[in-house]
């Protein structure tokens, strides 16, 4: 395509990503809120207090209440009762090796137990299973027609860390056992197992996890129906509280009028409020989504700029602007990169005043050095790009891990939290560390293997496969089977940094595990988010649209 920018004809390149599938679908919801928010708020805080009751009012020794701090959880009402679930787990973990004692063989339980100590961050021992294992140390077979069992021992083997081998052969026993069984199953139990192995509870983004959550526990013939019907008006309220959040973020898109101003751009404002959505969804982070929305929306459009428009010579330009940080350097700009530069600077401009009432403004520092250094990573790899280099991948991955950009938004993730986090909190997250560092390399790596084939058609940067196929000469098979094996170990690597909490607030390493399960989602089929018309257009009406039938 060619188009005249400042007098001078330059060759441009266009990706012909498709336009926004939702155009100004989500404006609707700004009226709609102006009546009384949620009809059924004296209802929904009259049964939350119920549930406050039956959570409180159960011993902590009692192998129910497990069940019960499951079903909280799973259903996605879980937020509403932290701290007494933080109780109840601290007495649990206080209990372990006794009530392990105390359940015998029961793998449920027992499972369930570690599983639900690991998420919240206890360093339970994973010793408990050892006693599943026949002398010769391998799961007993006998196990394998416990399907409850089963399903608990996969949920809890997700979340090991390097070095317990006894997870990871549970992992294998249970996968494969559960996956035979399917055929046998009723429906009721075929659907949760089937929709267990396709995505494990460690990897289940909370408002998909609910919404699926729900449907299941209906069907279930023993289910509690006042929790059922909390979790709905729940889940249905803050459904409203998003889409009115919503509304009012696609009127500041609309003022950047994506289509006209930066048309070779990915226009997709819905699909990064969801992917800030999976990060957090409580009421209490309005702001936070607000922030980590506007900043992946824009570095969305940054990243065409750099992968697909710009020049080499425009990017060196733009790169320089970003690093400077000032208004006075849209004079140097083409036309369209001053859209996007103005739209960069006024977004953390309004954080910064924002934040200045609460003496927080210095946060959004953070986030600009990580901007920076994201913006020096991608002229890098369009510099790789034009010259037709091939890095190895030691190489690559130094400047693609930054450019997967899970290191700057882990860091603004932090910066609209209303949580009193300090200085050595945005220290340590600006400073890669471990569990930033695995997020970037899931993220890096499936967006990769998803995109290989179209960025190779496209004119992209080389990817991690070409990179790896080209140094070590083996096939794009072994390259895949390799880079799989990278993903489940920064998982673990993931899990194991939750364990290590002390220094670190729970709430901003959720953030990050959180920020991984959304990339898992993304790209585990494909590129769900350029190509967002379809799967992911339906995930977003799930949680996004459609309310929960009462
Ligand atoms: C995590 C962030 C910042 C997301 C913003 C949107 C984005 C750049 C998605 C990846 O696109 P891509 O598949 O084209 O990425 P890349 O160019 O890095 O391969």
């Amino acid at each position: 395509m060619e188009v005249v920018v400042e007098k001078v004809p330059v060759p441009r390149r266009s990706a012909n990503f498709h336009p926004s599938v939702w155009g100004d679908h989500f404006l609707a919801y700004a009226s709609q809120h102006k009546e009384k928010f949620f009809e059924a708020e004296g209802e929904l805080q009259r049964l939350r207090e119920e549930v406050r009751k039956m959570l409180t009012e159960t011993p902590d020794e009692f192998p129910g209440k497990l069940d019960m701090i499951d079903t909280i959880q799973r259903l996605g009402v879980s937020y509403h009762f932290e701290s007494e679930i933080e109780a109840s787990l601290q007495k649990i973990f206080d209990a372990y090796s006794e009530l392990n004692h105390k359940d015998g063989n029961d793998l449920h339980t027992i499972a369930l137990r570690f599983r639900l100590l690991r998420q919240k961050g206890f360093r339970a021992s994973c010793d408990v299973f050892d006693k599943f294992k026949n002398p010769e140390g391998d799961f007993k077979e006998s196990l394998a027609s416990n399907v409850l069992g089963m399903l608990s021992l996969y949920e809890a083997a997700n979340f090991g860390v390097h070095g317990e081998k006894v997870l990871d052969e549970a992992l294998k026993f249970t996968s494969n056992n559960l996956e035979s069984m399917v055929p046998s199953l009723s429906n009721f139990l075929a659907a949760q197992v089937v929709q267990a192995l396709k995505l494990p509870i460690q990897k289940t983004l909370t408002r998909l996890g609910a919404r699926q959550y729900i449907s299941l526990y209906q069907q279930h013939e023993s289910h509690d129906k006042l929790l059922l019907k909390f979790a709905k008006l729940d889940f249905n309220k803050l459904q409203k509280l998003h889409q009115k959040e919503l509304s009012g973020l696609t009127k500041w898109w609309k003022g950047l009028d994506v289509a006209t101003n930066l048309p070779f751009a990915r226009d997709r404002l819905v699909e990064c409020y969801f992917w800030i959505l999976g990060v957090y969804f409580e009421p209490k982070y309005c702001f936070a989504r607000e922030v980590l929305t506007k900043v992946i929306s824009i570095t969305s459009i940054i990243d065409d700029i750099y992968d697909v428009y710009a020049t080499v010579d425009e990017l060196i330009v733009f790169t320089d602007a970003i690093e400077r940080w000032h208004i006075t350097e849209l004079d140097r700009l083409p036309s369209y990169m001053k859209h996007c530069y103005r739209a960069l600077l006024d977004i953390y401009k309004e954080f910064e005043e924002k934040l200045a009432k609460e003496g927080k403004s210095d946060r959004v520092n953070y986030s600009k050095l990580e901007m920076k250094k994201l913006a020096k990573g991608y002229l890098q790899e369009a510099i790789w790009f034009h010259n037709g280099y091939v890095p190895k991948v030691e190489e690559h991955m130094k400047v693609t891990l930054v450019t997967a950009g899970y290191m700057m938004l882990a860091t603004t993730s932090m910066v609209g939290m209303g949580d009193s986090l300090t200085a050595q909190t945005f220290d340590w997250v600006t400073n890669e560390p471990l569990i930033v560092r695995a997020a970037s390399v899931i993220g890096r790596l499936m967006d990769d293997m998803a995109g290989h084939e179209l960025e190779q058609e496209g004119g992209h940067v080389a990817t991690a496969v070409e990179c790896y196929v080209n140094e070590y000469g083996v096939t794009k098979r072994e390259a895949f089977d390799e880079f799989n094996k990278q993903v489940a170990n920064a998982w673990k690597d993931i899990n194991g940094e939750c364990l290590n909490s002390n220094a670190v607030p729970m709430a901003v390493l959720e953030r990050v595990v959180n920020l991984a399960k959304v990339i898992n989602l993304l790209y585990k089929e494909g590129d769900w988010y350029t190509h967002s018309a379809t799967k992911l257009k339906d995930t977003i009406t799930a949680a996004l649209i459609d309310p929960i039938p009462m």
